[in-house]
Parts: structure tokens; sequence; C-alpha cells
């Protein structure tokens, strides 16, 4: 089954934006102004970003989480809790979740609680802001650059999901020829593959 053939229940989706270029806090929203907002559509289209909206309160038992899973083969679960108190060596991954790297495998995240932001490159290599807040759930490809970072809440919790056993492995930018990468840009990025500027 293609990216694109997956029923996604909400069209209107999470909060999307392009990024300005301020070196202030990461936790800050960093839009542009005025705001330049980015579609669900468009990231599902362009850049093969999928997302639903689930009842994060009933994620431990929850049809639609299930069928997801079912149809998406998501055979792994586990949860994690980034915020300063509560996830070990916090200072060392909030900064490795924040190099911008790729992974050989689909990033599955569910937000069941608090908030966070996921940082993906467009096919011109610009930086698109993900707000992912309580109940979304968005799946990243296997090669697309990305980066997370906590809002100002600080606090997330989140479900990751796996297809078989899990491989967390970031791959940091530059990883042009990797032949991750390279599979990513011939789905997603072709027409646009000499416009994506190496690190
Ligand atoms: C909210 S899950 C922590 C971030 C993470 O696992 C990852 O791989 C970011 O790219
Ligand atoms: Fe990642």
């Amino acid at each position: 089954m293609g990216l694109q053939d997956v029923e996604q229940p909400h069209s209107s989706g999470v909060e999307a934006w392009y990024m300005d270029d301020s070196t202030e806090d990461q936790r800050l929203p960093h839009r542009l102004v005025p705001n330049k907002p980015v579609s669900a559509r468009d990231l599902a289209a362009d850049l093969g970003v999928l997302q639903w909206h689930l009842d994060a309160d009933k994620f431990e038992n929850d049809p639609e989480l299930e069928k997801i899973r079912k149809e998406r083969n998501y055979t792994y679960q586990d949860i994690i809790n980034v915020s300063p108190t509560s996830l070990p060596e916090y200072e060392r991954k909030i900064k490795s979740f924040y190099e911008e790297h790729i992974h050989t495998d689909e990033e599955i995240r569910y937000c069941i609680d608090g908030s966070g932001y996921f940082d993906v490159r467009d096919s011109a290599d610009r930086w698109i802001r993900i707000w992912t807040k309580k109940g979304d759930m968005i799946v990243l490809p296997a090669g697309l650059y990305h980066r997370f970072t906590l809002d100002e809440s600080n606090y997330i919790k989140a479900m990751r999901l796996f297809i078989g056993e899990p491989v967390w492995t970031p791959y940091n930018r530059p990883q042009d020829d990797h032949p991750i990468r390279r599979d990513y840009i011939n789905n997603f990025l072709k027409s646009h593959a000499g416009t994506v500027a190496a690190h």
C-alpha cells in the first residue's frame, strides 16, 4: 500500500508553518510574519508526511488506533516521556533530537499528552514546523530530513510505533548518498532533486 492510499480521518490536520531563520530558543514557534501555513494535504502529497487525530484519552483501548496499527503493520509500541524531569539523560537526548537527521524506517509518533514540534525539510530545503498536540499521530517517512524539539510547555508524552524490532538510530545530515535518502528523493522529491542542497 502506498503512503497516499491510506485514509486519513482529518483533512484539516495538525497545524504546520514555514519557519523563520531566527536563532532564538528552539522552543518558540518561529513563525514567519505573516504566518505561512502548510496544509495536511501538502505535507502528505509533497513530503509523504501522514497524520491522524485520535482520542488520546482512550489510547490504551482504541479501535481507531488498532485499525491503523493493523493496516500499517505496526507491531511494536512503547511510550516515551520527554521533559527535563522525566527523560533520563535529558540534555544529551534533547540535543540529539534537534540535530537534523534521517532514519532508515518511518518515524511514527502518537502524542498522548503535552505537545512538541517536528520540523521537516521541504523539497526546496526549507524548514516546516509541525505542531503535534494531544491526539495527533504523525508518520515521517524514512529518508526525510527532520528534527524534534519540545515547545514552551516543555513536555510531551508520545507513543512510538514501529514495524518489527525498533531501530531508533539517527543518521545526521549530510546523508545525501544514503540509499534510504536516495529512495526518499526518488519517491517524493524527484522533480526537485536538483534543488535540494547538500549541507
Ligand atoms: C517525541 S519522540 C522523541 C523524538 C524522537 O524520537 C525522534 O526520533 C526525533 O526525530
Ligand atoms: Fe527522528
